[in-house]
Order: C-alpha cells, then sequence, then structure tokens
C-alpha cells in the first residue's frame, strides 16, 4: 500500500494493477494484500491495466457527450418510463433521489441534477418463465435509433459485456483477498451470469444553476460492486474517508475507479466498507461525464443468508476499523434484506417510481403497497409466492 495511506486516514485513493493479479507469484500475492486493506479500510480504489479493451473504452468516452447532443424528442422518446426493466433515458429531474444516510448535508438541502442514460445487454425473456413476477425485472433496453448515431448500442454493449467479466473476476479476488476459497462469492451470482442484468449508465452533470444543486448528494451504492469509467477529463467525484473528510477521486487515464456498495458490506457482515461518495457538478464550461457500471447479487439470494469464514486476522482488521470510523457501519439487516433479493429490489424501484409501478408491474405494485403510493411496503412472503 502507498506510504501516505493509514488505515485511519488515507488522504487520496490508491491504484492497484489488476494485470498483477493475472500472474501467480509474489506481485500478485502483494496485489492480494493491498486489496484487502483497501477492501477493510478504504472501500474504494483506482484500477489500471485491466481487462477491458482500450478501444472500447475510447469509443464509448466519445459517444458519451454525441448521446446527451441527440435531439430532445429522440432522447424522450426513449424515456425509461416506457420500460418495464427501467432502462432508458431520465431527463434532469427524472431521478431526485434525497440521500438521507451518512451524509453532514440536510436532506432536503439539496437537488441532484443529472441527465443519464440507463443501458444493459438484451436479457432473453425466456429466463424468467415460471418465475414471480418480481423476477420480470430485466429485459430489453430502449436504444437511440441507430442512424444518428451509428454504432452506439453495439460500442455500449461490448463495453458492458467487457466490464461484467472484469467484475466477476474482481469478486472471486476479493474472496481471496479476505481468506476466503476464490469461489467463494458464487453463492451470490447466478451460474448462469445471464439470469442477471446488471444496469450501467451514461452519466452528465450539466453545471448546476445555483448553490443547492449538486450533482449527487453523499451516498453508498446498494450493490456488490461499482465500476466508474470518468469519462471526461473533469473532476467532482469526491469520497469521504474514516475521520469524515471529503477526499478528490479525479480522472485517471485508463483507469475505472472501483468502489464497494451495500450488498457486499451485508454479505462480508461488515468487513468489506461501502464507502461514502457524492459528485459536486463542476460550474463549467466543460462537463463532467461518467459511465458507472454496477455488479448485483442474484434476484433469488437473500442478503441474511450471510455468514462469512474469514480467518480470525480479517476479523482483527474489522475490530480495528470499527473502533476509528466515524460513523456505525450500517450492515444490520433490515426486513428487506431477508427477502429474495429480486423482491427486495423492485420493491425498491417501484417505491421510487409509483407510477411506473402502476404501469408495467400493477399486481405487484397492489400486493406490496395494497394501501396505495406512499404507504408502507407490505411484509412480503419469503418465497414470493403471492407476487406471480
Ligand atoms: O458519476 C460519478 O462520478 C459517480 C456516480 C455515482 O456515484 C453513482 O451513480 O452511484
Ligand atoms: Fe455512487
Amino acid at each position: 500500500m502507498p506510504s501516505d495511506i493509514t488505515p485511519t486516514h488515507y488522504s487520496s485513493i490508491p491504484t492497484l494493477d489488476y494485470s498483477k493479479s493475472q500472474r501467480p507469484g509474489p506481485e500478485r500475492d502483494e496485489f492480494l494484500a493491498s486489496l484487502r486493506d483497501i477492501l477493510v479500510n478504504i472501500g474504494f480504489l483506482y484500477l489500471s491495466n485491466h481487462s477491458v479493451s482500450m478501444e472500447v473504452v475510447n469509443k464509448v468516452i466519445a459517444f458519451s457527450p454525441k448521446f446527451f447532443e441527440l435531439p430532445q424528442q429522440m432522447k424522450d422518446d426513449i424515456d425509461f418510463t416506457n420500460s418495464r426493466a427501467f432502462l432508458g433515458y431520465f431527463n434532469v429531474g427524472g431521478e431526485r433521489v434525497i440521500h438521507a444516510r451518512s451524509g453532514t448535508e440536510g436532506p432536503s438541502a439539496i437537488t441532484e441534477t443529472r441527465e443519464q442514460f440507463t443501458f444493459a445487454a438484451d436479457r432473453d425473456p425466456k429466463l424468467t418463465e415460471g418465475y414471480p413476477e418480481w423476477a420480470k425485472q430485466d429485459g430489453s433496453g430502449l436504444w437511440p435509433p441507430e442512424e444518428p448515431i451509428p454504432g452506439f448500442k453495439a460500442a455500449l454493449v461490448d463495453y458492458y459485456e467487457q466490464v461484467e467479466t472484469l467484475s466477476y473476476s474482481f469478486a472471486s479476488l476479493i474472496a481471496e483477498a479476505l481468506g476466503l476459497d476464490s469461489t467463494a462469492f458464487e453463492q451470490w451470482f447466478d451460474q448462469d451470469r445471464k439470469k442477471m442484468q446488471p444496469r450501467a449508465k451514461l452519466m452528465r452533470y450539466p453545471p448546476p444553476s445555483s448553490p443547492k444543486e449538486t450533482g449527487i448528494a453523499s451516498h453508498e451504492d446498494r450493490g456488490f460492486l461499482t465500476f466508474l469509467l470518468q469519462a471526461s477529463n473533469v473532476a467532482g467525484l469526491e469520497v469521504r474517508n474514516l475521520s469524515g473528510e471529503w477526499l478528490p477521486c479525479p480522472p485517471i487515464d485508463g483507469t475505472f475507479v472501483v468502489n464497494l456498495g451495500r450488498a457486499l458490506e451485508k454479505i462480508t457482515r461488515g468487513v468489506c466498507l461501502a464507502t461514502s461518495h457524492r459528485v459536486l457538478s463542476p460550474p463549467g464550461p466543460e462537463v463532467r461525464y461518467s459511465v458507472p457500471f454496477f455488479t448485483n447479487v442474484s434476484m433469488y439470494v437473500r442478503i441474511a443468508d450471510a455468514d462469512p469464514q474469514f480467518p480470525q486476522e480479517v476479523w482483527d482488521m474489522y475490530q480495528a476499523r470499527q473502533r476509528k470510523l466515524d460513523r456505525p457501519v450500517e450492515w444490520m439487516y433490515s426486513r428487506m434484506d431477508k427477502e429474495l433479493a429480486g423482491l427486495t429490489r423492485l420493491t425498491y424501484k417501484v417505491k421510487n417510481h409509483p407510477e411506473m409501478g402502476q404501469r408495467h408491474h400493477p399486481v405487484f405494485f397492489q400486493e406490496v403497497f395494497p394501501n396505495g403510493p406512499g404507504s408502507a411496503p407490505k411484509t412480503a412472503p419469503a418465497d414470493g409466492a403471492v407476487m406471480a
């Protein structure tokens, strides 16, 4: 680990060279040791020399501004509200999720302003035939027509598939770094990877028009792992260290920023840290673009079933960190973590977007929110059976 980092007070985000993990020997051991420190104490890293082709990365970087420059009507035609899978275009203000957790800012003080396009490789609906309604939240995306932006879908899908492969490889490195068998996290993913559909996004952060506007307020990601491509040379991402200070995480060419999500934090009983971060939209004239990819767990697992068997030295590192952390780790299982992950996920989605829940998943919506939008969700049966 670089010398400016100590578990309690790191002052910059470390870089790991992925290629070292692919060469058995001392370099790989060193990679895993650094990774372990980062997982427990930092939760954020830059990954260099990764397996995703730079040609594909550069295409995605070039397409990011081009997509947002398309005529507004063309973007509105693929608005995510038309997608049962919640894939497609979100206009500025399309998503106003205010994150109240662990931030120092008051939750009502901030409006999040960003334009985004959520995408994924298509999934075959037959894969979920016979499954309950909550399993049918994946599918095909909404894409702009080919003619005004030729090669766009092919480049993004190519990128998606390569990052997806990297993400599962990285998950097995995380298991090894924590002293587990490299296959220890397989139980959280479907063996048929096509049964999962991680989400990726193109993001554009317009310059704020008032001090109350920001890109994204302080939050932790919900999923397992996030791979973020900073797609323009414009900073804005900040990471909160154990002492509560905000550290810049500026773009570095050729790298991904990798961070840990709350699903991984819970699966590891708090050992892996889902670190808070935020985006302060730059004032302009340059615009920040980014492309996050969110790996998630299978829809058919229960996060609360986690019982990781770490060696004592890993638990010791966890205890040492907990004594220094300025906030409690929020890994306690909620009621929803005791349900199958797919049921939990769709419940959150329809809660955040009730009009879409009513439109695309009406039976599910009625089951989960029998007293209408805005009411508390009903406890769903553990096997999700009545949701079909
Ligand atoms: O755009 C970025 O730099 C970060 C995005 C992010 O944190 C998120 O989408 O969860
Ligand atoms: Fe995030």
